[in-house]
This record gives C-alpha cells, sequence and structure tokens, in this order.
C-alpha cells in the first residue's frame, strides 16, 4: 500500500480521529499530554470571548471530552476567572486521562442539575464530542436546551454536543455554540448541515497529534479546497492555443427556454474553456444569436444531427440537462455523448429524464468511463433530484456524506450533492465536503451556471472529481466575491477575481 501523504485538507471522522490518537500515543506521546493541550487549547478561545473574571460554566460530561473540559477549567482559573464546573454523572466514576484531568481540578464539582444557564458569561460544553454514542435525552437534553434559550454564549469542546462527527446530524438535540474548538484536523460534521451551522466559528488547533499519522489512516474525506486539486486544474499555457483549453458543448432547449443554456455557455467561456458552442433547436437559433457573442450558436435538431456533430472529436465535453426539457430526447442526447466517451454534466432536466431507469444511465457511465479510463460522468442533483435516481439512498435521514458517496458508487459518476454544504464524490470513495458560498446563491439560474464552471475545467482536460470540485468552489467564490444582491447572471463576471485570489493561493503554497 503506498504511504504518501494525502493531498487535500483531510476531514477525520471521529473512528479516524481516535485512531489518529493512538497511533500518536503508540509514538511516545502521552494521551494525558494531547489532553493538557487540548484544554489550555480550550482556555485561550474561552479567555477570547469573555473578560476577567467570567463567570465562567464548565460542563463536564462522563468521556474525554469531559476531560478537556476539567484542564480548561483548572487553566482558566489559574487565569483568574471565577469558574464553576458541572458534570453529569458521578465525576468519581471517570477514567484515565479524564480522571487525571478532574484531580487536576480538585475543587468543587456541582451536579449537572445545578447549573443555570444565566447566571454566567460563558457556558463551555464539554459534555460529548467524538464519543457520542446516542440520541441526547432527560436531564442532558434539558441543559443543553435551556442553555440555547439563553443569551450566554456557547464554546463547544470538539463538538457542540449532540451533533454527529461523522455526519453533522443532530442525535436529540444539540447546543448552538457561539464558537467550536477542535483538534488536529476538522471532522466532517463540522462542515455538513446542520452541525456546520450549529459550531458557530470553528477553531482548529494542533495538539501534538503527529500529521505523519494521516499516512496510515488514509482519510477518504477532505475539504473542498485549492489543496485538494489546485495542482490538478490547467491553466492557460504561454503559447497556448484555444483548442488547447478544449471545446465545451451545451445543450439548449427550445425557443422559450434559452437562458439556463446561456448562463452555463458564458459560465463555460469565464471558466477557461477555450471555445464553447451552444447547440440549439432551429426554433432557438435566433434567440441565441440575439444574446450571445463569443460563445457560438450551432443548430442541433434531435439524435441524428447530434451524432453528425459528435464526430467533431475536439467537441470533449457536454451540458446536458439545464432548461432541455425532460424525456426521451435527453436520453438519446447522453446516450450518444456517453458512447463516444465525451465527458457529461448532467442536470436538472438530464437527471429527472433518468428518474424511470437510473440504471440505463448508470451502464452508460460504465461503460464510458471503461472506454476512456476515467470517469465521464458529472451528475450535479439537489437533493430533490438525487431522491429521483437513488430513492433508496436518499431515505437515509442527513446522512449526506454517505448517500453520495454510496450514490457515486452505484452510478459510476462523479456526484455533486448540492446544497449548502455541497458533497462532491467519486466512485473510489473520496469525497469533498464544500464550504464556499452565501445564501444568495439560492436564485434562479445559480446551477446551470454551475454546470458550466464544471465543464470548462472537463473541457480542459482536468479529471472528473477535481473537475467537479474546482467548479463547485469557484462558483462559491464568485458569490462570496459579488456579495448581497446576487443574481445567476452575476457570478461569471466574478470568476477574473477569483482566479486572482486563487493564483495567489496557489503561489504561497
Ligand atoms: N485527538 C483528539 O482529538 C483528542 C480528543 N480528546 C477529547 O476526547 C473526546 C472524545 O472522548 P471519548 O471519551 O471518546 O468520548 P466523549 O467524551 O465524547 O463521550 C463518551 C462518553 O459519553 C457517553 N455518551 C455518549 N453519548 C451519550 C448520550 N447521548 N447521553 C449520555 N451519555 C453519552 C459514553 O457512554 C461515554 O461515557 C474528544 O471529543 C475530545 O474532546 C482528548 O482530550 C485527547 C485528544
Ligand atoms: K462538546
Amino acid at each position: 500500500m503506498p504511504t504518501c501523504a494525502p493531498i487535500g485538507t483531510a476531514l477525520l471522522t471521529p473512528t479516524e480521529m481516535a485512531e489518529a490518537d493512538r497511533l500518536t500515543i503508540e509514538s511516545g506521546i502521552s494521551g494525558w499530554q494531547l489532553m493538557s493541550a487540548a484544554g489550555r487549547a480550550v482556555a485561550g478561545v474561552a479567555a477570547e470571548m469573555v473578560a476577567l473574571p467570567g463567570p465562567v460554566a464548565c460542563l463536564a460530561g462522563p468521556g474525554n471530552n469531559g476531560g478537556d473540559a476539567y484542564v480548561a477549567a483548572a487553566n482558566l482559573r489559574e487565569q483568574g476567572f471565577a469558574v464553576r464546573v458541572f458534570a453529569l454523572g458521578d465525576p468519581e466514576r471517570l477514567a484515565g486521562d479524564a480522571a487525571f484531568a478532574r484531580a487536576a481540578w480538585n475543587a468543587e464539582i456541582e451536579p449537572l442539575a445545578a447549573f443555570e444557564a444565566d447566571q454566567f458569561s460563558l457556558i463551555i460544553d464539554g459534555l460529548f464530542g467524538a464519543g457520542l454514542s446516542r440520541a441526547l435525552d432527560g436531564e442532558v437534553a434539558n441543559c443543553v436546551e435551556r442553555a440555547n434559550a439563553c443569551r450566554t454564549p456557547i464554546l463547544s469542546i470538539d463538538l457542540p454536543s449532540g451533533v454527529a462527527g461523522d455526519s453533522g446530524v443532530v442525535l436529540g438535540t444539540a447546543f448552538k455554540a457561539r464558537r467550536t474548538i477542535s483538534f488536529f484536523r476538522a471532522k466532517p460534521g463540522h462542515r455538513l448541515e446542520p452541525g456546520r451551522s450549529l459550531c458557530g466559528e470553528i477553531t482548529i488547533r494542533p495538539i501534538g497529534i503527529l500529521p505523519d499519522v494521516l499516512q496510515t489512516i488514509r482519510p477518504r474525506t477532505f475539504d473542498n479546497d485549492p489543496n485538494l486539486w489546485g495542482r490538478a486544474l490547467r491553466w492557460p499555457a504561454d503559447a497556448g492555443h484555444k483548442y488547447d483549453r478544449g471545446h465545451a458543448v451545451i445543450l439548449s432547449g427550445g425557443a422559450s427556454k434559452t437562458g439556463a443554456a446561456r448562463l452555463a455557455a458564458n459560465a463555460a467561456l469565464r471558466a477557461g474553456a477555450g471555445l464553447v458552442t451552444v447547440f440549439s433547436p432551429a426554433s432557438a437559433v435566433l434567440v441565441h444569436a440575439a444574446h450571445l457573442t463569443a460563445a457560438m450558436i450551432k443548430r442541433c435538431e434531435g439524435a441524428s444531427e447530434l451524432d453528425t456533430h459528435l464526430a467533431d472529436e475536439r467537441l470533449n465535453a457536454f451540458v446536458l440537462g439545464p432548461g432541455f426539457g425532460v424525456g426521451a430526447k435527453a436520453r438519446d442526447a447522453a446516450r450518444l455523448i456517453l458512447e463516444k466517451a465525451r465527458a457529461l454534466v448532467l442536470d436538472a432536466d438530464g437527471i429527472t429524464s433518468y428518474a424511470d431507469d437510473p440504471r440505463a444511465l448508470f451502464a452508460l457511465a460504465r461503460e464510458a468511463g471503461k472506454k476512456a479510463s476515467e470517469t465521464r460522468l458529472v451528475m450535479t442533483p439537489h437533493a430533490g433530484e438525487f431522491k429521483r435516481l437513488f430513492p433508496d439512498l436518499a431515505s437515509s435521514e442527513g446522512a449526506k456524506l454517505e448517500q453520495a458517496r454510496e450514490a457515486a458508487a452505484r452510478a459510476h459518476s462523479i456526484v455533486v450533492l448540492k446544497g449548502r454544504d455541497t458533497v462532491i464524490a467519486e466512485p473510489g470513495g473520496r469525497a469533498a465536503i464544500n464550504s464556499t458560498g452565501t445564501p444568495w446563491l439560492a436564485t434562479a439560474g445559480t446551477g446551470d451556471v454551475l454546470t458550466g464552471m464544471i465543464v470548462a475545467q472537463l473541457a480542459q482536460g482536468t479529471p472528473a472529481f477535481e473537475a467537479a470540485c474546482a467548479g463547485v468552489w469557484m462558483h462559491g467564490k464568485a458569490a462570496e466575491a459579488f456579495g448581497p444582491g446576487l443574481i445567476a447572471e452575476d457570478l461569471a463576471p466574478m470568476l477574473p477575481k477569483v482566479f486572482g485570489d486563487l493564483a495567489r493561493l496557489m503561489d504561497e503554497t
């Protein structure tokens, strides 16, 4: 097995994090050292959140998350804060490092029932972290709800208690933290909703865990950032030709539904495709001609004309779906494109067209992948479209990361499961979670723009997973760059700034 470090910023599940802990301890750094560093880091963030003398409440659970809270409590006391500790369960029953931590606190420990949230300037949540194993209920759920109801800021250790580290799902109920501090690497639950929103501002601190452990753990989930795909992205060569940058094709719907194709076409040009052609039914050619300038237009009435056009092998990446219409015409087009092993971004109507027979699409993607020796299909469903192709997976409540991963394997394709926390998954199991973007992206046509940004990377020869990740990232960055008041047309004009920022980022790394 190769032991090279993973490329990208890894996100570790609680199980992988426990393994990171174990491997570090095995290499000679004690668990107590790790917990001491973690607790001190918690106290450091707490001191940024509240002025002396507090008061600060430390809620300590029955495991090592509670251990971190005891260390933080002792450290804050040393700094002069008034600290009270409230424990869940019998503190005498703590074991291992957490028992050491309790001993270091060496002062009164009150029962959780005595905790009154509104009497404090800060609440430190050390009830459960990576070890959360069931839904919060009874006394604990009650405590969480009382804390959330008052205005006292909450600092969660590792995760807001109640948030599952591997999925971001809430088990029972969960703290709504102002800030969350975690250690070494973030977890999927910090990035996936609703966990992401419940964390507030997230701080990740090193506590002595050795990055080398990642070579053994071989994580499969990553932050969607340029560390993951930046080196795979193609930039125009100094003496390059436009054909070196690929020729993307956007298949347009009929005369009354042409806007979606143009949004995709303009985005594809800005995102770096050398040439972009809109394939249009005869009825819509003039509508496109009235609006498009750099993008070209070609009449394409149906399957036989598409087949003829596909003889030009320079047409290497396609978008099918936005405004296209649902039905046999879309299926014929997808089949012809994939049979020729061209890259295809399938969205909207293109996805829905396979609702009755998703397996037919998956088989086409498998064959195209075999023929090209790389994944050829990128699907960009939102939750509703995802459910049409993967009804069984969609019924597993909230487990978005695993849903996307299984769907990608089943469909032999890259699955971009959209949302605030878009997940991009590949058939081999690698997945990325995106964090760029703003709520203003929830507006008509932004999905069409995304297909254009992805197809541009495919046209330039970037492998499908990296192409999809880069497209999703820059789409969100473009929204951030524009700010409030965004409509779909505003995204592509932001790309020059996004590429400028990306180039600077790449130079720095
Ligand atoms: N490398 C690191 O990141 C380090 C992390 N540290 C901290 O350790 C915790 C994980 O500790 P662990 O003991 O494995 O789990 P927890 O403390 O989160 O909880 C386990 C404890 O809680 C009980 N429990 C679970 N769910 C419930 C529930 N719903 N209701 C009641 N009780 C529940 C379970 O039975 C156990 O008793 C990690 O998050 C970090 O904060 C270390 O400090 C070192 C380095
Ligand atoms: K916690």
